[in-house]
């Protein structure tokens, strides 16, 4: 396009056609008509969406390869998106996961909307006329809603992971070095390994280990690798993920299709979800697909959290000191006896986790605030406004975690630090609409009270039991040289909480404590 019409197009679009309609889109103005900001967005998201609030605070609209994708700038936008729930709908993003990481076959796909009225029949009793995906949905939130079924899923998780953290049973894989008095550990294997076994044997029983006990490192390949599959690139280029992705969906057909008899101990949505999907004409192996999207939120978020917070935790003494005192009674009155049974652990922790530690969940919910980059995402079902301002039918919108939990407004001074009191000082703050360390609306994580109990026992296990310290690159300890602090990676999507830059961890010195 020639240079004068090409200044001539950015000035109508980005300096007369707002002031003409000052109701419509508003863009964040960029250079090449229909790719707009693809470059950038690609490079950086979150750093984009930062730069077009700064443009324009109340209302932002990015363009990305010919679609528009209004950001939600304000609190106000937030609640309304959350309330609208039919408006801004999440069932298209919904059917992205089936198709691109659930691999549901194209043939089947269709059976997953159906209604009753369309030839949907459930196996359990659907007085809302639920399609069978949002059957699904409903099976895991009781999953984790009702307080038995939750309670059996954490008593053995936690007794898992508490297991996993004793001197003598660190997993190898864990372990970088090792003499009698100390050992080298990496703390994302720490987390990972710990975590997510003990997970995955109480979600499902203890089979699907047995099938691959590899299972949580090909886990990690597909979590580390996912954004390929996100950003739907070409199959040769998708390889790092899809690959791990195709093992993992395998070995979850390979569990279903043995007899229920022969899986016993996993809890009851993995049985319910699969009767009920069997029935409604899925194979086996869409099925394993679906349930894959969940094994994988299920491990990687509460994995990701534990490491950061343990990261953060490490590079100040001080407030580790006073988190062991706030979680002294509860270990000395038997948490930290790894032969407790995993009803007593529950129950101890339970008590003592949500009402005598504010240190602890103080450091947790900020290292939520702080961490958390990826963003929730809606689509218009029908032309409506937001804020006053008219969107059509059909486009995206975003509400993005990292703007709104670095706002001044919302979370006090100096929101780009790390401030372990913050929580502390003033608790009402994890109600802030802003506050999207868990989504909202119809995203909000159904795994939230699951996931906050275990990161925060399994951080209070690893305080309680260990002397650390976390060694840096000038550092060796037998034959192991250190890390620097890693850095959070604020491009590349992500549910929740943001990866390591570049693979980043830290490598720690492990001591017995005396206690
Ligand atoms: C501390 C750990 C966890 C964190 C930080 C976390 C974070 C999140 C976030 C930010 C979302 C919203 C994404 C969006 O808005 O699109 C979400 C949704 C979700 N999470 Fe979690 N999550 C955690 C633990 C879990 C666990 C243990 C499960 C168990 C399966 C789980 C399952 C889900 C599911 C299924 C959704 C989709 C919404 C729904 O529940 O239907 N999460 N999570």
């Amino acid at each position: 396009m020639p240079l004068f019409l090409l200044l001539a197009w950015r000035i109508w679009a980005f300096t007369i056609r707002p002031r003409l309609y000052p109701h419509r889109l508003q863009y964040l103005p960029y250079w090449i008509p229909y790719l707009g900001h693809v470059i950038p967005f690609f490079r950086n998201s979150n750093r984009l969406y930062f730069q077009a609030k700064k443009f324009s605070p109340q209302h932002c609209t990015l363009r990305i390869a010919g679609q528009d994708i209004v950001l939600a700038t304000t609190a106000a936008q937030i609640s309304t998106i959350d309330k609208e729930r039919r408006i801004f709908s999440f069932e298209d993003f919904m059917n992205l996961v089936y198709d691109d990481m659930a691999k549901v076959s194209p043939k089947n796909k269709p059976l997953l909307w159906r209604t009753p009225a369309q030839g949907y029949v459930s196996i359990f009793p659907n007085p809302k006329q639920l399609t069978c995906a949002h059957t699904g949905v409903e099976l895991l939130h009781k999953q984790f809603h009702r307080p038995d079924m939750l309670r059996q899923f954490l008593d053995s998780s936690l007794a898992g992971f508490s297991q996993a953290l004793q001197w003598n049973t660190l997993y190898t894989t864990s372990v970088l070095g090792s003499s009698p008095e100390h050992k080298v550990v990496s703390l994302r294997s720490l987390c990972r390994d710990a975590i997510v076994d003990a997970q995955v044997d109480s979600f499902f029983g203890t089979r699907l280990l047995e099938l691959e006990p590899n299972l949580r490192v090909i886990l990690s390949d597909w979590d580390t690798q996912s954004w390929r599959v996100i950003y739907q690139l070409p199959s040769a280029l998708a390889k790092p993920a899809t690959q791990p992705r195709d093992r993992l969906v395998d070995v979850l057909a390979q569990y279903y299709s043995l007899p229920a008899i022969n899986r016993p101990g996993s809890v009851a949505f993995v049985n319910e979800l699969y009767d009920d999907y069997k029935q409604a004409g899925l194979s086996t192996r869409d099925i394993a697909g679906i349930v894959f999207t969940i094994l994988s939120g299920l491990s990687i978020n509460p994995t990701m959290l534990a490491f950061w917070m343990l990261a953060h935790l490490l590079n100040n003494p001080t407030v580790i000191d006073q988190i062991r005192e706030e979680i002294a009674p509860a270990m000395r009155a038997g948490v930290s006896n790894p032969e407790l049974n995993g009803a007593s652990l529950y129950e101890l922790t339970k008590h003592w986790l949500s009402s005598q530690c504010s240190l602890l969940n103080s450091v947790f919910y900020e290292t939520l605030r702080y961490t958390s980059t990826g963003s929730s995402i809606r689509k218009t079902t029908q032309a409506t406004t937001l804020d006053g301002y008219g969107i059509p039918k059909g486009t995206i919108i975003a509400i993005p975690q990292r703007l709104h939990m670095m706002s001044e407004e919302a979370f006090g001074l100096n929101p780009s630090t790390f401030d372990y009191y913050r929580f502390q000082r003033d608790k009402s703050l994890t109600h802030k609409t802003e506050f999207r360390g868990f989504g909202g609306g119809t995203t909000l994580c159904s795994g939230r009270t699951a996931g906050r109990h275990m990161v925060l026992a399994f951080v209070a296990f690893v305080l309680w039991r260990y002397d650390i310290e976390a060694l840096g690159p000038s550092q060796k300890v037998l034959g192991i040289r250190g890390k620097p602090f890693p850095q959070l990676d604020e491009a590349t999507p992500s549910l929740g909480p943001g990866r390591p830059l570049d693979g980043g961890d830290l490598i720690l010195k492990l001591t017995q404590r005396k206690v």
